[in-house]
């Protein structure tokens, strides 16, 4: 159970004392958000990221989640990826196959992983043209408030520094507004060459779950969630802020440990 389960701001901060509570209440979460995506619209788009979440995510390859979620109706994305070999050991595809894709039933074809052939200028480009067909054929829905895809849900990791999917603190990617997937260069964690989903599209989910574990990003995970004051405009964790969907933070107590939960309402 997690230990506060607070509202504050219309987000939900989820704190959890140990790892395997955080990881079955977020797979309770992504498998009842996959039933109710697929009983309204068919099918559901789920964005993820790399890092320490797949591990998270992994449970959702066992029993119950393995046998009751209906994989078949699962399409998914990537928030964002290094532009590398897809056997690559720093592969977000690579990660993701290994530690849950390969373990459960999703069709080989619903899984849209990035051309990892060409530059990261153009990697980005064709994976906005994929994402761009599918919202015309509604496996990824599209939001009213902007043009933008609207998935049903994007996962979330954070980095000590704040950074989200691959946008990282006082870059340019920030101010990105016009294109749904943007490409990175010059990324202060390696591997540099980086595809990210852009600030708008991001916060035009349905849902989007945040996902930090570790005391190394307990000031990040304060400064994100707590009101600091307007002096950390471009961290990229505070500019999660969907336009109409629900956000929720996962935290263990060491990466919560500087939060000012006073300030929680529940
Ligand atoms: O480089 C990246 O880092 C973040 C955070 O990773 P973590 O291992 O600290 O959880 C990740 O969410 C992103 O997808 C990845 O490309």
């Amino acid at each position: 159970m997690a230990l506060s389960g607070a509202k504050k701001d219309g987000r939900e901060v989820k704190i959890y004392e140990y790892l395997d509570e955080l990881r079955t209440d977020l797979a309770d979460y992504i498998s009842e958000l996959s039933e109710a995506s697929v009983k309204e619209r068919g099918v559901f788009a789920i964005a993820i990221s790399g890092g320490s979440l797949i591990s998270i995510i992994g449970k959702l390859c066992e029993a119950p989640y393995s046998k009751t979620v209906d994989w078949s109706k699962w399409y998914i994305f990537w928030v964002d990826e290094r532009v590398l070999a897809k056997n690559h050991a720093d592969s977000n595809y690579k990660l993701a196959k290994d530690g849950f894709l390969s373990k459960v039933p999703i069709v080989p074809s619903h899984v849209h992983s990035i051309n990892d052939t060409v530059s990261a200028e153009k990697a980005a480009e064709d994976y906005e043209f994929v994402i761009r067909q599918l919202v015309r054929t509604r496996v990824i829905n599209v939001s009213d408030v902007s043009d933008c895809p609207k998935f049903d849900l994007i996962l979330l990791g954070m980095g000590p520094d704040g950074h989200i999917a691959s946008l990282f603190p006082d870059h340019s990617t920030l101010d990105e507004k016009d294109e749904w997937v943007t490409f990175v260069t010059d990324s202060p964690k390696p591997p540099p060459e980086r595809i990210t989903f852009t600030l708008p599209v991001i916060n035009s989910a349905s849902n989007v779950a945040v996902v930090v574990t570790g005391s190394s990003k307990a000031e990040a995970a304060h400064l994100a969630i707590d009101d600091v004051g307007p002096d950390y405009p471009s961290l990229p964790a505070k500019m999660v802020q969907p336009t109409k969907g629900k956000l929720v933070w996962y935290l263990d107590n060491a990466a919560a440990s500087k939060l000012d939960c006073t300030k929680f309402s529940d």
